[in-house]
C-alpha cells in the first residue's frame, strides 16, 4: 500500500520550528559532570530533519527565528550550505538566545538531554513573519510539537497550519514532546490534539502519542481516536522494538529496529522522520518507508551527532539490503 507524496512544487518539505546547537559530550560513557569538552552541532528536531530530508535528495526549507549571534550564524551557514532554502527564516532583533541542548552519554541506554531554553529566539516567531506564498510552494508542512509550546510561536505554527490546509499543502506534525518547555501536561494535550487533528500525518513515539490523548493508552485507541479527524497515515515508534504505520483505511505496517552498536539514543526519532518522508516521496510503499525510517535511525544512533550524522539514501539502502541477504542465513 502506498501513500505517496507527490514532488510537484518548489519544495517538498518546508519545516517549521527550532534551530539550535546540540553540544554532545565529547568524552562520552561518563556522566556530564566528569565531561569537559563537548562538540558543536547544529540540533533542534524540525531542522534536524529538514537536514536529513535534504541530505536525502529532497527540496528542503525552513522557517524558523535565529538569534542575531554566532550560533544563529553558525546554524544559518551550515543549513544554506546544504542547500536548505532559509526564505521563510527570520533574525531575532529583540536579544533573545540560540536554545543549547548538552547531551549526556552515560552509556549507550543512558542518554539524556540538558537543555537551555530560557528566552530562546525559536519561540519568538511572529505569526506576520509565516508568508502565505511560502507555504503555497511546499508539497508539505512539518509541524514540530515544541513550537507549539509558547506564543507567539504557537500562533506562528497555526497561521502556517491553516495555510496550508488553506493551500492543500500536506501537514505532517512530529509530536516531538519536549517537558521543560511546556506548562502543563493538560495544556499540551490541548495543543497537540488541535494539530493532530488537522494533520494529514502525525508521527511520534507511543509516549509522545500517550501525552497528546493524556491518558496511557494502546496504539489501536489512538487511531481509533485520530482517525475520526483528518489524519491519513498515523507513524508510532517503540524506541528498539520498532515502529507501526497505519492508515485511514484499516492498514497496519510494522518495522523492527536495525540492530547496531549504539553510541547514544538521540536523534534517532529525526534521522527516521526524514527517512520516512523520504521514501513516501520516492514513491515507495508504507512498509518499505518504515524500513528507511528505521535504518536511518540504526545508522544515526551508532554516531557521535544527530544532524551530521544524517544517512545518505545510498547508505540507508546498503543497510536495508545488507540485513535481508544476512536474514537468508539465519
Ligand atoms: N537502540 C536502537 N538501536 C537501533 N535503532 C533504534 C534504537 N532506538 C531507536 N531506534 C530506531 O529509531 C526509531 C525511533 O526511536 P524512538 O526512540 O522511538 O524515537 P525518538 O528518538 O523520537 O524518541 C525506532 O523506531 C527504531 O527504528
Ligand atoms: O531536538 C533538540 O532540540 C535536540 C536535538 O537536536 C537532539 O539531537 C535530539 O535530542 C534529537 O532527538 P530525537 O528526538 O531522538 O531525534
Amino acid at each position: 500500500m502506498k501513500y505517496e507524496l507527490k514532488s510537484e512544487r518548489v519544495f517538498d518539505i518546508i519545516a517549521i520550528g527550532r534551530a539550535c546547537i546540540d553540544l554532545n559530550a565529547t568524552e562520552y560513557n561518563r556522566p556530564m559532570e566528569e565531561t569537559m569538552t563537548f562538540t558543536k552541532y547544529v540540533g533542534g528536531s524540525p531542522v534536524n530533519i529538514a537536514i536529513g530530508s535534504s541530505k536525502l535528495g529532497l527540496k528542503t526549507g525552513f522557517i524558523g527565528k535565529l538569534a542575531d549571534d554566532q550560533h544563529g550564524r553558525f546554524i544559518a551557514n551550515y543549513i544554506q550550505n546544504l542547500g536548505i532554502d532559509t526564505t521563510g527564516v527570520v533574525i531575532d532583533r529583540a536579544g533573545h538566545k540560540t536554545g543549547l541542548a548538552f547531551t549526556e552519554i552515560k552509556s549507550p541506554e543512558e542518554c539524556s538531554i540538558l537543555m537551555y531554553r530560557d528566552n530562546v529566539a525559536d519561540l519568538y516567531l511572529e505569526p506576520s513573519e509565516v508568508d502565505e506564498d511560502y507555504i503555497r510552494q511546499t508539497s508539505t508542512l512539518l509541524v514540530s510539537g515544541t513550537a507549539l509550546s509558547q506564543s507567539p510561536s504557537r500562533e506562528a505554527v497555526l497561521k502556517a497550519v491553516s495555510l496550508a490546509r488553506k493551500h492543500n499543502v500536506k501537514v505532517i506534525f512530529e509530536l516531538d514532546y519536549r517537558p521543560y518547555t511546556w506548562n502543563s501536561i493538560e495544556e499540551t494535550a490541548i495543543y497537540y490534539a488541535l494539530v493532530a487533528e488537522q494533520a494529514d500525518i502525525v508521527i511520534g513515539t507511543r509516549d509522545e502519542f500517550d501525552i497528546l490523548e493524556h491518558r496511557k493508552g494502546e496504539n489501536e485507541q489512538t487511531i481509533a481516536y485520530l482517525f475520526q479527524h483528518l489524519p491519513q497515515l498515523i507513524v508510532i515508534k517503540h524506541g528498539v522494538e520498532g515502529s507501526y504505520a497505519y492508515t485511514k483505511i484499516g492498514q497496519r505496517f510494522q518495522s523492527k529496529a536495525y540492530i547496531t552498536q549504539v553510541l547514544k539514543t538521540f536523534g534517532a526519532g529525526d534521522s527516521y522522520a526524514s527517512a520516512f518522508l523520504y521514501a513516501l516521496f520516492a514513491g515507495k510503499d508504507i512498509e518499505t518507508a518504515l524500513k528507511y525510517g528505521s535504518a536511518s535511525a540504526s545508522i544515526v544512533v551508532s554516531k557521535h551527532s544527530s544532524s551530521e550524522a544524517m544517512p545518505t539514501v545510498n547508505e540507508i539502502e546498503q543497510l536495508i539490503t545488507a540485513d535481508e541477504k544476512e536474514a537468508q542465513y539465519r
